[in-house]
């Protein structure tokens, strides 16, 4: 069976992905099964640097084929803030909860008509003596005013994709998976995962 490494330890990632990838019935494994291999410092100012740096670090190391996944919420009213830092928006111990309430402290003065805001996921695969590809997905929303929904991660319980009345976590797996912005940078390299 084919193996593929996704480059992150975030498991709500590894969940979208591995949904995402069943069709193609490869093996996944990521960071998560490789505890020894230290987290990429994301330098990079760009969702694309820091996938492309994810990626490169670690197929250098495990020598076979990388997925790596960098992403993020851009929200008009924060000129694009949290972006390349929405992980650490709240600080350094990444905690999701944390994110979302900043978030929510920022835009309280926001008026429902600016509160636009898109999640950007950026897909880099890194092969040994191969090019790096790279594809950008992303999902046009919105930040609702108080959290809703169990599933998902992250920013979900605030995010309400445009044309929904749901947040991002009122979605099950299969219908985040539809819209998403991992979906619509994935599907953009669905030759690659068929010819692995
Ligand atoms: O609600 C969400 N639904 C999503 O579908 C989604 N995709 C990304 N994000 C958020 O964007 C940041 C990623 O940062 P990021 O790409 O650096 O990942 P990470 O640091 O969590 O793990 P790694 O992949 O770098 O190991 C994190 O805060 C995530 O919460 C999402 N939030
Ligand atoms: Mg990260």
């Amino acid at each position: 069976m084919k193996q593929i490494i996704i480059a992150t330890k975030n498991a709500g990632k590894v969940k979208d992905f591995q949904k995402l990838l069943e069709p193609f019935h490869c093996e996944i494994k990521s960071l998560l099964d490789f505890p020894e291999i230290a987290d990429v410092e994301e330098t990079g100012t760009t969702f694309e640097e820091n996938a492309t740096l994810k990626a490169e670090t670690i197929c250098d190391i495990v020598q076979q084929p990388v997925i790596a996944d960098d992403s993020g919420l851009e929200i008009d009213a924060l000129n694009g803030e949290p972006g390349v830092y929405s992980a650490r928006y709240a600080g350094e111990q990444k905690n999701d909860a944390d994110n979302l309430n900043k978030v929510l402290h920022n835009l309280k003065e926001t008026k429902e008509i600016d509160r636009t805001a898109r999640f950007v996921c950026v897909i880099a695969i890194a092969e040994p003596n191969k090019e790096t590809i790279i594809k950008r997905g992303e999902c046009e929303g919105a930040i609702v005013f108080e959290p809703k929904g169990e599933h998902g991660f992250g920013y979900d319980p605030i995010f309400r994709p445009k044309g929904l009345d749901l947040t991002m976590a009122e979605l099950t797996l299969e219908e985040k998976n539809k819209i998403s912005h991992r979906k619509n940078a994935l599907d953009q390299l669905v030759n690659w995962v068929k010819e692995l």
